[in-house]
């Protein structure tokens, strides 16, 4: 990680999907209650299905591990069955949201717009977004890795960020799930060209922007990812299911 004074903390955050019951709040439990014990150097978030959300940020009330969204819809509330909205996120707990998630790009045809247009209405709520990006194998393997992320991250993001706290991930499409992961030397290169977007657009805060990686982020490679240059943090899928796993990560950074 390279960290220089304008460099914000880095950021874990776990996304646990569509997986978790009541049980699994243990799980969060035993993952605040570490961090209690011996503060890590990342902030730590846990984002779990919408329905243990205000149960989890009842239970992680007063801990230091934050608790968010998997995403939310663009307007703060309306006739839209099955949705959840940004400030009914912020009601149950939360203080972040992850929005764009491959999952939701490529099962429901999210575009950038509409993304962008979440990020506006999580940031009214006063949740920070973290906003993910990536390319699918077909689009490497065509050497458009590079073209696509920076578009998407051009047009994911909304014109007016300045002094808003909001996180980006980049979690290349192959690699998530399938225990793949890029070299690192392509990890830097798509972080470099983030951050080049990101002070293009946002100046100096863009500079200070944390970019997070995912996509099949373990105990086993957390830290050689997270020593990377550009890497400010990991968004955690499976790993993050498990509180020993997810410590572990959290650790290494
Ligand atoms: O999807 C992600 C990565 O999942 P893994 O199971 O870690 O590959 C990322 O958004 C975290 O959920």
């Amino acid at each position: 990680m390279t960290v220089s004074l304008t460099t914000p903390r880095p950021l874990i955050a776990g996304n646990w999907k569509m997986f978790g019951l009541e049980a699994s709040l243990d799980e969060a439990r035993a993952v605040a209650a570490a961090v209690a014990q011996a503060p890590p150097a990342a902030r730590v978030a846990i984002c779990p299905p919408a329905t243990l959300l205000h149960r989890m940020a009842d239970a992680l009330s007063g801990e230091s591990v934050i608790v968010g969204g998997q995403d939310c819809h663009a307007a703060p509330q309306g006739a839209y069955t099955g949705d959840i909205s940004a400030p009914m996120l912020a009601d149950a707990g939360a203080t972040l949201v992850i929005l764009g998630h491959s999952e939701r790009r490529g099962s429901y045809d999210e575009t950038c717009e509409e993304v962008s247009a979440k990020v506006l209405a999580a940031l009214a709520a006063g949740l920070e977004p973290v906003i993910c990006l990536g390319e699918t194998l077909a689009q490497r393997e065509a050497g458009q890795a590079e073209p696509i992320v920076t578009g998407q991250a051009r047009n994911s993001l909304p014109d007016d960020l300045s002094g808003q706290a909001f996180a980006v991930a980049y979690e290349p499409v192959w690699a998530i799930g399938t225990g793949l992961t890029p070299t690192i030397a392509d990890i830097a290169a798509i972080h470099a060209a983030i951050r080049a977007v990101l002070v293009e657009r946002f100046g100096d805060h863009g500079a200070s922007v944390p970019i997070l990686y995912g996509g099949s982020v373990k105990p086993e490679n957390a830290a050689e990812i997270l020593a990377t240059p550009e890497v400010g943090g990991a968004l955690v899928g499976g790993a993050s299911l498990k509180a020993k796993d997810f410590l572990a990560i959290i650790a290494a950074a």
